[in-house]
C-alpha cells in the first residue's frame, strides 16, 4: 500500500504503550529526541487489557501513531511457569490497543513481537519467511502464539481496512530499564545481578541455568529504538521486520563477558535441571538493514553501560 502522506508526520503525537518498560522507555526517549510528542499512560491509570477503557482513551487523545511496547514479558522461567498469563494478557493487550487504535482513526501503529515466534529449529539466521514453518519452542509457546496472533491482527487491519500498521520482531534486548528480578528476568540482567551480588558477598561460585551451550543474539535497546524510528518513518509492508545485530554467542561466553565487566573472578556452575530453551535464534536482518539502519552499540560496551545504570539505581 502506498501513501502520499508521510508515514510519520513531523512533530507527531505518538502514544507509547508500555512507556515505563525497557523498550517503551527507550522508544519514548528516541521519539522525543526526534521532535515528536510522546503520550503515555501508566498501568495504574489505564490497564491495557481493558478494551473499553483503552478504546475510550485512544478516542479521547487521537494520537497520530501508536507504538505497542506494552506486554507481559519475561525470561525462560517466567514463560515456562505462567503460560496462561503470557497468552491471555498479551492477547487482551493486543486486541485492546490495535483494535482501539483503528476505531479511534489512528493512522500509524508499530506492534512489537519477538524472535521467539519462529520455529525452535528454524534455519539460521532466521528469515521472516520462517514464521509458522515448524514447531515452536515449548518453554515460550504460549507467548509466541500470542505474538503471532498480533502479527496476523496487524496484517488483517492492513488487508481489510488498508491500515498503515506494521510489526517488528526484535531479538533478545537489554539496557537501561531492564527487569533485574532473578526469577522473571531475561538472562543478561540476571547475570549482571548474580555476579555483582556474588562479588559483594565474597562467593566464589555462581550457578547459572541450563548448559550454557545455547546461543543468543543481544541488541542494546537504544539500537532497537533507532530501528523503531526507521520503521515508523520508512516501512509500510505486510510482513514483519526482524530487528537484531546479526551476531550471537553462547550463554557461557556471555556469562564470561558479564563476569569480566562486573569484576567477578569466581567459578561458573551450570544447573542442567533448568531449561536451555531453543538452541539458537540468530535473526536475518537484511530487510531492516536495507532501510539504512545498523546497530551502533557493541555488546561489551552495552553491558558495561547497563551495569553502571543498574548500580546507579541503588
Ligand atoms: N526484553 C526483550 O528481550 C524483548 C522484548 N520484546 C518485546 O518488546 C515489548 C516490550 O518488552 P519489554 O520492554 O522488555 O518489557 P517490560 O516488561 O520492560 O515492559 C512492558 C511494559 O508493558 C507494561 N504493561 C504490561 N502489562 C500492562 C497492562 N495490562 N496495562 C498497561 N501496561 C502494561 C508494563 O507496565 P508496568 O511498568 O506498569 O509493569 C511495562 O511498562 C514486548 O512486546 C516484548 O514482547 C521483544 C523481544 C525481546
Ligand atoms: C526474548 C526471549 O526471551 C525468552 O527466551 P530466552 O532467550 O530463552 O530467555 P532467557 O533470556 O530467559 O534465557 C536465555 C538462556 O539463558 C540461560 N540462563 C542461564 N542462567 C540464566 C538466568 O539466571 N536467568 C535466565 N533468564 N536465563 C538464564 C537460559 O537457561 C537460556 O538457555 C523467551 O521466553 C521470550 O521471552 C523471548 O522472546
Amino acid at each position: 500500500m502506498t501513501s502520499s502522506l508521510p508515514l510519520l508526520p513531523p512533530n507527531a503525537r505518538v502514544f507509547v504503550a508500555g512507556h515505563r518498560g525497557l523498550v517503551g522507555s527507550a522508544v519514548a526517549r528516541r521519539l522525543t529526541a526526534d521532535g515528536h510528542e510522546v503520550l503515555t499512560r501508566g498501568r495504574a491509570d489505564l490497564d491495557l487489557r481493558d478494551a473499553a477503557a483503552t478504546g475510550a482513551y485512544l478516542k479521547d487523545v487521537r494520537p497520530d501513531a501508536v507504538v505497542l511496547a506494552a506486554a507481559k514479558v519475561g525470561g525462560i522461567m517466567a514463560n515456562s511457569t505462567y503460560p496462561v498469563q503470557f497468552l491471555e494478557d498479551n492477547l487482551k493487550i493486543q486486541l485492546s490497543v490495535i483494535g482501539g487504535a483503528h476505531a479511534a482513526g489512528v493512522g500509524r501503529l508499530l506492534f512489537l513481537g519477538s524472535s521467539c515466534i519462529y520455529p525452535k529449529l528454524a534455519p539460521q539466521p532466521i528469515s521472516e519467511d520462517a514464521l509458522l514453518t515448524g514447531p515452536l519452542e515449548p518453554t515460550n509457546e504460549a507467548y509466541a502464539l500470542a505474538k503471532i496472533a498480533g502479527i496476523v491482527q496487524v496484517q488483517s487491519y492492513r488487508k481489510q481496512y488498508g491500515a498503515s500498521y506494521i510489526s517488528a520482531m526484535p531479538t533478545n534486548l537489554y539496557g537501561p530499564g531492564d527487569n533485574f528480578d532473578l526469577e522473571s528476568s531475561h538472562v543478561l540482567p540476571a547475570l549482571i545481578r548474580r555476579f555483582h551480588e556474588a562479588s559483594a558477598e565474597g562467593r566464589e561460585e555462581v550457578t547459572l541455568w541450563g548448559s550454557g551451550t545455547p546461543r543468543r543474539e543481544f541488541l542494546h535497546v537504544d539500537d532497537l529504538a533507532a530501528a523503531c524510528a526507521v520503521l515508523l518513518g520508512g516501512y509500510d509492508g505486510d510482513e514483519p521486520v526482524n530487528i537484531g545485530c546479526g551476531e550471537d554467542l553462547t550463554i557461557k561466553a556471555l556469562a564470561e563477558t558479564v563476569a569480566e565487566v562486573t569484576g567477578f573472578r569466581g567459578r561458573l556452575a551450570w544447573d542442567t535441571s533448568k531449561p536451555d530453551g531453543t538452541p539458537r535464534k540468530l535473526l536475518d536482518v537484511t530487510r531492516l538493514t536495507s532501510l539504512g539502519w545498523k546497530p551502533e552499540i557493541g555488546l561489551r560496551d552495552g553491558i558495561a553501560a547497563t551495569y553502571r545504570w543498574w548500580r546507579e539505581q541503588g
